[in-house]
């Protein structure tokens, strides 16, 4: 095949997110395909689409995105049911893996894909068509991610790991037992010595793939294109000269020959779920081990809100999925439904739109941030991922961009699911023409043209804040820190340009005369911004703390350190091994602090002199009594939420309806609790006010205490 990527041509027919090939709206429940004029452009497309699933099962390396062959598929189908009498033998529709994979190891029982819906309304379609099919309700759906990897067969024979299958074709698929020792989940050794075979997913998760594309790339490989392509690659290879890990998570269990005959029947008898859990006895990872879990419902509807919470939950997850799996539960209900030639009738696939995408890499930017780091920039070919149009992606650093071999003109797969940052993770090495050129990098500071200290992996200028004193004082004076009203960016800038100011601290000096000689600076104005200015003064310790924009502090730590240490002093006297006494503080931050702070010195020094407050009210300081007992403790011990970890989610109501998230996770603070932003096992408490989702979700299954915000408001009232 040509190098058809979605964003080059390749004939209007097969390149389907080019113009040529008119794209169909999506509709609710039918999305979009690419539409095919013709019989040569039909057979045009079959090629393409084999050619795509033979790389994509093969070592993973297809020159379509997901997105990109679904659609050419669907266009496929939607030729295919207009011309019955043109349909080609090697057509891709109706076959698993598209008919482009072969095996020799035959399957016992046949391995197959799964049907797709994409909405709510697909989803109640089928399951109404699936009860019809069985003239009786269904009981019980069981509902679970869908993990974006490959399906492996793995047997067990008297408990113990003997082979590891592929899909294949469905009927028979490779064996790559060769690869057993590399995946996590799937032990060799079973908890009991039993015969069974146990299906599931072999994925990378986005660490292993991290690491699978260092050590790939450090023996002088190609980077891969994504963690499906990786797992898929690297299943498959023998003899590798490094080592990569791998994830299985089991989604089904069979008999097969030899297996003691109770088994074979419970394993036929008993509910989906039920099968789940003795092969999770076994010691076998499931999708249940998964933060997406798996749950059993009643109905649809129930099924639809396990849907919506596991796509919330989507961006957070360690591994990638690309949908959830829909199934009727009961053995008796799966017998059923039967099987199509492709794909059972009693579960589903239900589409989550894709998250990576592949486009071209235009252009790298290298800006200057607030503390003096050089971060680079991806440029891109505007491309849609999960919902929005993406046109910039992080690159992280120079070292990454060596190491994963980007060039500009590449073709790169990029990542964006939920509010992560988008992110370029890695070259289509396959669709290069040797048009590609180096990444340029700079020399010199792009801001200043002084010099680059590159001893750490994050690149700085030589001048450090001071290179780009704008974008600091902005920071400082934002509504989370100083809170100054009055100064945007083209004011600052004025006052930098005219030499009035260098840092923040020298606000705080600013007379009124100079103010008033600024352009388009009246009386008024002056005056309010001299007050906002002054009563920046009394901001209690964190917000000034947090206004000096040290590396590694944001709001949140900036409010623990403060309270902490109490005053600026304590804050200065303080070496690693204090900082790190503080909540969230590890070896390493704790190391760049103490850089920071005396790196800060001067300007801590003109801000002491201006008269900046520099402790933090209604926390009690230390007296040389209780000096080794730590300072909190023994007014923490009165507060409402001492030693409670707080996740707030939704919107606040009644007293709350007003705060800002910030000011929300400033009264947890105040009440003595900790502020997080995510729910994990650790967490309290959470605050669920309305529209609360993924988060809500995720507190329930780990059983986390959930208030509304009016019990809230009532237990911390004295602090609100
Ligand atoms: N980019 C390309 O060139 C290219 C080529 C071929 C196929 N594809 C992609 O592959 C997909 C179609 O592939 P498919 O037919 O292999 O399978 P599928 O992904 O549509 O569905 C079936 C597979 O889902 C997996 N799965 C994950 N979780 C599961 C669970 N809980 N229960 C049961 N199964 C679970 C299994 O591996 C199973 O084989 C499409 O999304 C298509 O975009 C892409
Ligand atoms: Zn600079």
């Amino acid at each position: 095949m040509g190098p058809a990527g979605p964003s080059r041509r390749a004939g209007p027919s097969t390149c389907p997110s080019v113009g040529g090939a008119r794209q169909n709206e999506p509709m609710t429940d039918s999305p979009a395909f690419t539409e095919i004029g013709d019989q040569a452009a039909y057979a045009d497309a079959v090629t393409t689409a084999v050619q795509a699933a033979a790389a994509y099962y093969g070592d993973g390396d297809s020159a379509l995105d997901d997105d990109a062959f679904d659609r050419l598929v669907r266009g496929i189908a939607d030729y295919e049911s207009r011309h019955p009498d043109h349909v080609l033998p090697d057509s891709p529709t109706g076959k698993v893996a598209g008919g482009a994979v072969v095996g020799d190891v035959p399957h016992t029982v046949p391995m197959l894909s799964l049907d797709n819906v994409f909405s709510a309304e697909g989803l109640s379609t089928w399951a109404a068509g699936l009860e019809r099919r069985l003239g009786r309700p269904v009981e019980a759906w069981s509902v679970e991610p869908k993990l974006d990897g490959l399906a492996i067969s793995a047997r067990y024979r008297d408990g113990r790991l003997v082979r590891l299958v592929t899909r294949g074709d469905g009927t028979a698929g490779e064996d790559v037992s060769h690869g057993i020792d590399m995946i996590l989940g799937l032990p060799e050794r079973l908890a009991e010595p039993v015969t069974v075979e146990v299906r599931g997913e072999v994925l990378m998760t986005h660490a292993q793939f991290e690491a699978a594309n260092t050590a790939r790339t450090g023996a002088g490989g190609a980077a891969f294109a994504n963690p499906r392509s990786a797992a898929a690659g690297s299943l498959r290879a023998k003899d590798r000269p490094y080592r990569v890990e791998m994830t299985f998570f089991g989604y089904g269990a069979l008999p097969m020959d030899g297996t003691e005959p109770g088994l074979a029947q419970r394993l036929r008898e008993l509910p989906h779920s039920g099968v789940m859990e003795a092969v999770a006895a076994l010691g076998v990872q499931t999708s249940a081990a998964t933060p997406a879990g798996t749950a059993v419902c009643a109905t649809v509807v129930e099924v639809q809100e396990h849907v919506d919470r596991i796509a919330g939950l989507r961006g957070e997850l360690e591994f990638g999925i690309d949908g959830i799996v829909v199934k009727a539960d009961l053995a008796a209900d799966q017998e059923a439904a039967g099987l199509s030639s492709r794909a059972p009738r009693w579960a589903i696939a239900y589409k989550l739109p894709a998250t990576e995408k592949i486009t071209r890499l235009v252009a790298v930017e290298w800006n200057v941030g607030r503390t003096g780091v050089i971060a680079p920039r991806g440029v891109l070919e505007p491309v849609e991922v999960d919902g929005s149009v993406i046109t910039y992606a992080t690159l992280h650093n120079a070292a990454d961009i060596a190491r994963r071999d980007l060039r500009i003109g590449d073709h790169v797969t990029v990542y964006k699911a939920g509010d992560v940052i988008p992110r370029v993770e890695a070259p289509v090495v396959h669709l290069r023409t040797g048009d590609e050129t180096p990444i340029p990098i700079p020399e010199r500071c792009p801001r200043c043209d002084d010099e680059i200290d590159a001893s750490q992996q994050r690149w700085r200028c030589a001048k450090g804040r001071a290179c780009h004193a704008v974008a600091s004082v902005r920071y400082a004076v934002g509504r989370d820190q100083l809170d100054i009203e009055g100064l945007g960016e083209n004011r600052i800038d004025q006052l930098v340009e005219a030499g009035l100011i260098a840092d923040f601290a020298d606000l705080f000096f600013l007379t009124r005369e100079q103010i008033l000689d600024l352009d388009r600076m009246g009386e008024v104005s002056t005056d309010n911004l001299l007050a906002a200015i002054a009563a920046a003064r009394a901001k209690p310790l964190n917000k000034v703390f947090c206004a000096l924009g040290v590396r590694g502090t944001g709001r949140s730590m900036s409010r623990r350190i403060a309270r902490h240490f109490v005053t600026m002093d304590a804050i200065r006297a303080a070496d690693a091994e204090s900082f790190q006494e503080v909540d969230g503080v590890g070896p390493e931050r704790a190391t760049v602090l103490v850089g920071e702070i005396a790196e800060l010195a001067p300007l801590i020094d003109k801000l002491v002199t201006a008269g900046v407050t520099m402790t933090e009210p209604g926390v009690p300081l230390p007296t040389p009594a209780d000096a080794d007992a730590s300072a909190g403790t023994t007014v923490a011990v009165e507060l409402p939420l001492a030693g409670m970890s707080v996740v707030v989610t939704g919107a606040m109501t009644g007293p709350l309806a007003e705060l800002s998230r910030n000011e929300m996770n400033e009264l947890i603070e105040r009440a003595g609790g900790r502020a997080s932003s995510s729910v994990s096992a650790r967490t309290s408490l959470l605050v669920a006010g309305e529209k609360a989702g993924s988060k809500r979700a995720k507190a329930e299954k780990a059983g986390v205490r959930i208030t509304t915000p009016e019990e809230f408001a009532t237990l911390v009232s004295a602090f609100v």
